[in-house]
């Protein structure tokens, strides 16, 4: 198996100003560009983790609760939260500012999982994410319920299988 890295690694940051061509007919950036943008920076963390070619295997709920209007600055930051064997789960937050307004909020929160591959597209063991600060620690122990919800939903788990979801609920 690869040597452990710190998850502080994967860092992955990308700025980029909303133009015209990113925005709805409102002059909004389109929710689909901004998940182009997210699945991107979530790749380059993973890859930043896994020093391999990587693939995105899933993208968790994502809700728009803010516009992001034409001539904001868009913030993406993205990391890994955890490894398994061969896939990771890449947390993506997004940030958006209006710079002469002075002002920057959080507009979303995505976690993506992405498979490590090789050249044939096989998936491929990866290290062992080290969290070391509190909030990194926290992401690190929720990642397994997240997985195993995810892998339930994907039909890739028994629901009676995902042991650290029923212990949510006391089954
Ligand atoms: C950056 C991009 O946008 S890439 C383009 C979009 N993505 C793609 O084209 C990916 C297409 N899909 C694939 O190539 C394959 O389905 C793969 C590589 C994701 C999985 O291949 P499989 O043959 O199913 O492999 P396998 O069953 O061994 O699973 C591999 C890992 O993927 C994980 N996985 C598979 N499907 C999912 C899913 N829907 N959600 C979360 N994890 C998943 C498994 O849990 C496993 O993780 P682990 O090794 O850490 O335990």
């Amino acid at each position: 198996m690869p040597k452990p890295k710190n998850v502080s690694e994967s860092l992955a940051i990308n700025s980029q100003m909303i133009m015209p061509n990113d925005t709805n007919t409102l002059g909004n950036l389109m929710g689909g560009n901004l998940m182009r943008m997210v699945d991107i920076a979530g790749a380059i963390s993973a890859q930043r983790h896994s020093n391999r070619i990587v693939v995105t295997a899933s993208i968790d709920n994502v809700s728009f609760e803010n516009k992001v209007p034409l001539g904001d600055v868009i913030t993406l930051e993205a990391k890994v939260t955890r490894a398994f064997n061969t896939s990771m789960e890449v947390m993506v937050k997004v940030y958006s500012e209006n710079i002469p307004a002075g002002t920057r909020i959080q507009t979303n929160t995505a976690f993506l999982t992405f498979v490590a591959v090789d050249q044939s597209g096989r998936p491929i063991e990866i290290a062992e994410a080290i969290p070391e600060t509190k909030e990194e620690k926290e992401l690190f122990a929720a990642a397994l319920r997240r997985r195993q919800l995810r892998l339930v939903l994907g039909g890739r788990m028994k629901p009676e299988e995902a042991n650290e979801l029923k212990a949510i609920f006391g089954l």
